[in-house]
């Protein structure tokens, strides 16, 4: 036993002798494996959860050398010094985020996901206080470059007038400037700078202007470090979503590249576009362009000012404030398309679904839902009643119209409308921001030159007495037969209706496509449409309201619903007068206005009369909304009679659109119900050959097939052998100025201008200028939906 235990020992003893090198050797790999992964690992858990930001103050110089090969210039040949080191000297004493001691290349390097642009960053949460605007620009041949320092010296200028305090840190300070061929463009553009821990109210706001090159230059470069960010699954796609908002100016030439779809400043555009999807949509002007040939130095001016105005709204505000979706994430794209509520009022799902909830809402309803008795009212007030005084119903104390807490209140704002004092109400309409984003206007810029970014549609009285079947109100606005409630006065509501309209065209700044020079003119109203929904004549001081815009040149277009003959007659002059002619006779008329009066025809009639009286001093218009099945079939002749009745200058002759509301549902309308184009002009070729055959003298003068609307006009506007439809505004405000100083009246006749020959019937009446955007397929044979039409 003892020798067999001796022997195993002794074997052992062998087996290690034979494998101990082996063993040990590798023993020792193990361990020093072990060891080299340890250490790896503690550092990579350090660089992970470092959150220690690429701070611009921090970089080391050897983090960057020269930008690219393809930096065009060499770091000396810049003229603005200062940004030769990009180190600029502010007048607060504070320095450049950035100070850096010469050129820089990107190497590719990116800050990971953790460190850059997240949102809900604490910067966010530090209230801003001040504005730091950065000028970013690149050039080849010095054009740029030049108009650079003139926005910087414009930014100082403001800065200096315009920041109203002494507190450096407050306010909006003096900018900075860098080249973007010598910037750290992981310092700028792969996340956004931090504010300084003095100034944690600081925010940055990045005004960039560049030309464009068909050829590879660093402007390539630069555009290309912007994709890569975005895509750098390590970085959040919005990692510039810190700074307080960008703007983008670009510079180009028409001579060599005459229209944007040829190449025109077609790197500012794609700069645009890649900053709305870094900075989470912070457009904080529209993109401006420039011809260097032409208009860049007016059109830069124009977006500086611009540009100005909105750094003090920010100060003021705390940022950008409303604004809207629309830019930044993959959809984005110049062919989107943006309805009022996508835009104004939140997601299309929302809108979608609230189409369907649409209810009629009487005032009467109103009253019983809000818990007031009808009976505890002020008697009502019929003002339409002739002889009745204006001035009467703001004698009694009333109920409001719509008070804030009624659901009317909230399903109209709800729909985008402004509600201005308890009875008005101001929204801004489709083809405004269709015009504001250069891709044409409605058929009011064909038929009389009314530009729709120019264009405020208003009313003064949200109630009305009808409750048409096609009303694309939703049915929600009040209806009654007389006026019941309390009066606001005319200036209160001219007030309420500029502010809401401006606010909303300024919340339009964002949206992809908006052109930095519309969006400055539609800072001015020029027209406005009394058309929105309601009755506007049903507002006793609408004489009134009327002389306050024509005071500030804002031409006037009133529809009424031809229900109100007193009012109509003692309405004064507006600029163009509609009626609404909704169908041809007695029954149809009843069927598709379904009107409260009784006497609903008898009213029609003398409204009719009153027209007819007024012809020779207003531009009088009937307005036909044809739909199918109701107010097209066999009905030309009894039109026929209607306009032999009034002998309106024109007549507007258009298909329905089709809103798809409860209200249109429930009286039995369908898309059946809408016409197509060529249905519209066989029936518009039907009434003119009726006309000419009892020998009134009127023809077919211009079209918009766009939105299924065409005009036949009296020969009155067929002057020299041409079709004069168009308006001219100056004209009609010199003479309305003369006829109330000295008494001289005047006629349509006088206030014309010659209508385009791409709006003359036959040639479709799309503005060449424009960009046409054909939407889902329609085609000339189209039919109007809400989605696609939207005048009212
Ligand atoms: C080779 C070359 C290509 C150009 N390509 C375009 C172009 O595609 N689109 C455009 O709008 N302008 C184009 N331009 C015009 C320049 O953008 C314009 O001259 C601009 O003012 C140059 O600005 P800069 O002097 O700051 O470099 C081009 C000019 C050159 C010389
Ligand atoms: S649709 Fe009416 S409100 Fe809109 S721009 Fe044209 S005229 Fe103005």
């Amino acid at each position: 036993m003892a020798d067999s235990s001796v022997a195993a020992v002794e074997g052992l003893l062998a087996l290690w002798h034979f494998y101990r090198l082996p063993v040990l050797f590798g023993l020792f790999t193990f361990f020093l494996s072990l060891h080299a992964y340890r250490k790896l690992q503690r550092r990579s858990k350090t660089a992970a959860s470092s959150s220690i930001p690429p701070s611009p103050r921090d970089s080391s110089p050897e983090k960057t050398e020269k930008l690219g090969a393809s930096a065009i210039r060499s770091k000396d040949s810049t003229p603005v010094d200062s940004e030769k080191k990009n180190l600029q000297p502010l007048d607060n004493g504070r320095r450049s985020p950035k100070p850096v001691s010469g050129p820089k290349r990107v190497q590719g390097k990116k800050p990971l996901k953790a460190l850059g642009g997240r949102r809900g960053d604490s910067v966010e949460s530090q209230p801003l206080t001040s504005i730091q605007p950065i000028v970013f620009f690149a050039s080849l041949t010095g054009t740029t470059e030049k108009y650079a320092q003139v926005l910087l010296e414009d930014l100082r200028s403001a800065a200096r007038s315009r920041s109203g305090t002494d507190n450096p840190e407050q306010g909006l300070l003096l900018p900075q400037i860098h080249d973007l061929s010598y910037a750290d463009l992981d310092d700028y553009f792969t996340s956004a700078p931090k504010p300084p821990s003095t100034a944690p109210g600081l925010r940055y706001v990045y005004c960039l202007l560049i030309p464009s090159y068909n050829i590879d230059t660093v402007i390539n470069t630069f555009l290309g470090h912007l994709d890569e960010t975005h895509h750098d699954f390590r970085i959040d796609t919005s990692s510039l979503s810190n700074l307080a908002g960008y703007s983008v100016f670009g510079f180009g030439d028409k001579e060599g590249w005459p229209s944007e779809e040829e190449g025109f400043c077609s790197q500012a555009k794609e700069l645009d576009r890649w900053m709305a999807k870094l900075t989470g949509k912070k457009r904080a002007y529209p993109l401006g362009l420039g011809d260097v040939k032409s208009d860049a130095e007016q059109a830069l001016k124009e977006w500086s000012r611009g540009l100005q105005d909105i750094l003090f709204d920010i100060l003021e505000q705390g940022g950008l404030g409303e604004g809207v979706p629309g830019s930044g994430d993959p959809l984005e794209s110049d062919e989107e398309e943006l309805d009022d509520e996508d835009v104004l009022d939140g997601t299309k799902s929302q809108s979608r679904k609230r189409n369907k909830d649409q209810i009629v809402v009487d005032l009467e309803d109103i009253n019983l839902v809000d818990g007031q008795t009808i009976g505890g009212a002020p008697i009502p007030v019929d003002f339409t009643t002739a002889g009745t005084s204006s001035s009467r119903p703001a004698e009694v104390s009333a109920k409001e119209m719509v008070p804030k807490t009624s659901p009317t209140y909230a399903a109209l704002t709800k729909q985008g409308y402004t509600i201005v004092g308890s009875h008005s109400g101001v929204k801004i309409c489709r083809w405004t921001k269709s015009a504001l984003r250069g891709r044409g206007s409605c058929y009011k810029y064909s038929f009389y030159g009314i530009r729709s970014h120019l264009c405020m549609e208003a009313t003064p009285s949200l109630s009305c007495s009808n409750k048409c079947i096609f009303c694309w109100r939703h049915g929600t606005n009040p209806v009654g037969t007389t006026w019941r409630w309390k009066v606001d006065s005319p200036e209160l509501i001219f007030q309420g209706v500029k502010e809401g309209h401006y606010k909303k065209i300024k919340m339009m700044r964002g949206v992809p496509g908006v052109r930095a020079e519309r969006f400055a003119e539609a800072m001015r109203i020029r027209h406005c449409a009394l058309s929105l929904v309601g009755e506007p004549i049903f507002y006793p001081h609408i004489n009134q309201f009327l002389d306050m815009l024509h005071s500030e040149h804002i031409s006037s277009f009133l529809v009424c619903n031809a229900q109100h003959p007193d009012q109509l007659a003692s309405l004064q002059r507006v600029t163009q007068l509609y009626v609404s002619i909704d169908a041809s006779n007695r029954d149809s008329l009843r069927k598709i206005d379904r009107p409260l009066h009784r006497d609903f025809w008898e009213r029609f009639q003398k409204c009719l009369e009153i027209l007819r009286e007024k012809r020779h001093v207003q531009r009088t218009v009937f307005r036909l909304t044809l739909v199918k099945g109701f107010n097209i079939e066999d009905e030309a002749s009894g039109y026929a009679d209607l306009v032999e009745k009034a002998l309106p200058c024109f007549v507007e002759i258009k298909g329905v659109t089709y809103c798809g509301t409860s209200t249109s549902a429930g009286a039995g309308l369908t898309m059946k119900n809408v016409p197509f184009y060529e249905e519209v002009s066989q029936f518009v070729v039907a009434l003119n050959n009726e006309l000419q055959r009892r020998g009134l003298k009127y023809g077919i003068a211009a079209e918009h097939a766009h939105s299924c609307c065409v005009l036949l006009a009296s020969e009155r506007f067929h002057i020299n052998g041409k079709w004069h439809t168009r308006i001219d505004y100056d004209r009609f405000f010199e003479l309305l100025e003369k006829e109330k100083s000295d008494g001289t009246s005047f006629a349509p006749e006088d206030y014309t201008r010659e209508t385009e020959d791409w709006a003359l019937w036959g040639n479709g009446g799309f503005d060449p200028n424009d960009e046409r955007v054909y939407n889902r397929g329609k085609n000339r044979n189209r039919k109007n939906v809400a989605e696609v039409a939207g005048e009212p």
